[in-house]
């Protein structure tokens, strides 16, 4: 039996399993089970991880932050790409017309942000045609077009999968592109894809602390009411993994089994994601209202050019950047092109480290002024100070240097 037909097999006992207190120890199983199976699919030669690997398809990264583009073929992906970066992604009617990562950038706010068009997800791994799971024939990426889609096939019958999903782990946010003019039910089928590649949408990592010891047998403790996990679920998901002396912390509100799998896996990447509702010139406006409701998503038009203004500031503040202005000394801050860090990492080190990694050793102090400043009129503060969006800070960060 294959890893996918095992998976299948799996997932159905678990569908027609009811969740009570009798097969809770079961489910537990079941669930361990499954993420060690996926885990297989993402990496097949075991080792850690599955940040790509042999699936990824390699494109050169640029810029601070990537957003990228997921979504069934031809709901117009390459559309907002081109647009929104002016690099050329083919553009069709025809599904699979992307066959490869296409990357693109585009400055927003002054930060330039790579914009990564992949390519439409597939269906058909159950039988044999979602390619690149099952050898390492298709390392490269390359694709031949598939024929179109069935948009009814249920979700247990067709499962998706695709290649390119890797490369989504590396994104630090996604847009999940769907065609308003598709099934809705699209949404969930792309989620399920990306989940069952160790993704985690809009999530922060579980409150649960897996300590192993040597001895002493299982201790759960929880600060928190267990509603969605028991006892029973906790142990047979520990002895799936063969881990009999360890200390559980649970302190997550709601911590489901999957939480717990999800702590243990220890590859899972949280990442945050917008549902970008494309093909809105083709609906009337009462469609378009009920469309508003979704949450996390933006309703646009990529060939109308519709509604892109919401998109790029919604994708500005979901990738929560900091841009740190500099000023040589004498003259005025250069607002044009920021020094661009990522939230919890935006020290005064990091910010040396971005422009040259010899800078931190020499520096003794550095002048900063802006929201994270005490006073307007600069505050010097050391390394380890925390920098915030739209501070400024003096460019001749080395006292001693010769810049
Ligand atoms: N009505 C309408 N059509 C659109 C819009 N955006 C894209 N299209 C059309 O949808 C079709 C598919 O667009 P693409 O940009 O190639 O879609 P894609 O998601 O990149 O497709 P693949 O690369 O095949 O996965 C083309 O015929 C586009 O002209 C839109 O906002 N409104
Ligand atoms: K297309
Ligand atoms: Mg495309």
């Amino acid at each position: 039996m294959t890893t996918v037909q095992k998976i299948k097999e799996i997932e159905d006992e678990m569908a027609k399993t009811q969740k009570n207190k009798a097969t809770s120890y079961h489910l537990g199983q079941l669930k361990a089970k499954l993420a060690k199976l996926r885990r297989e699919l993402i990496n097949p030669t075991g080792g850690s991880g599955g940040g790509g690997g042999g699936l990824g398809f390699d494109v050169a990264r640029t810029g601070i932050a990537s957003v990228g583009f997921v979504g069934f073929p031809s709901v117009g992906k390459s559309t907002l790409m081109s647009k929104l970066t002016g690099t050329h992604s083919e553009v069709s009617e025809i599904d699979f017309t992307t066959l490869t990562t296409v990357p693109g950038t585009v400055k927003v706010h002054g930060a330039p942000i790579q914009i990564l068009d992949l390519p439409g997800i597939i269906e058909g791994a159950n039988d044999g045609r979602g390619r690149g799971r099952q050898g390492s024939s298709n390392v490269c990426g390359e694709l031949e077009p598939l024929p179109n889609r069935t948009l009814q096939s249920s979700p247990v019958k067709a499962k998706r999968y695709s290649p390119f999903t890797p490369v989504a782990r590396t994104c630090n946010l996604i847009f999940i592109v769907l065609d308003v003019l598709k099934p809705l039910g699209d949404k969930k089928l792309i989620e399920t894809e990306l989940e069952g590649f160790g993704i985690r949408l809009n999530k922060r990592p579980p409150a649960i602390l897996v300590r192993r010891k040597e001895k002493g047998g299982i201790a759960i403790t929880n600060t928190v009411p267990l509603t969605n996990i028991d006892q029973d679920e906790i142990k047979a998901i520990l002895s799936e993994y063969k881990i009999n002396n360890a200390d559980i912390a649970i302190r997550e509100p709601g911590a489901t089994a999957d939480d717990l799998v999800d702590v243990i896996e220890g590859n899972r990447v949280y990442i945050p994601a917008l549902y970008v509702l494309n093909k809105i010139d083709a609906i009337s406006i009462e469609e378009l209202d009920l469309l508003y409701k979704i949450p996390m998503s933006v309703p646009i038009s990529s060939r109308e050019w519709l509604n892109i203004d919401e998109l790029i500031e919604k994708m500005w503040e979901t990738l929560n950047l900091v841009r740190v202005y500099t000023k040589p000394r004498g003259l005025a801050p250069d607002y044009s092109s920021p020094v661009v860090l990522r939230r919890g990492r935006c020290t005064v080190e990091d910010f040396c480290a971005s422009i040259h990694k010899e800078i931190a050793k020499q520096m003794k102090y550095a002048v900063v002024w802006g929201a994270s400043a005490k006073h307007s009129r600069g505050q010097k503060v050391g390394l380890d100070h925390i920098l915030e969006d739209e501070d400024g800070t003096n460019r001749r960060v080395p006292v001693s240097s010769s810049v």
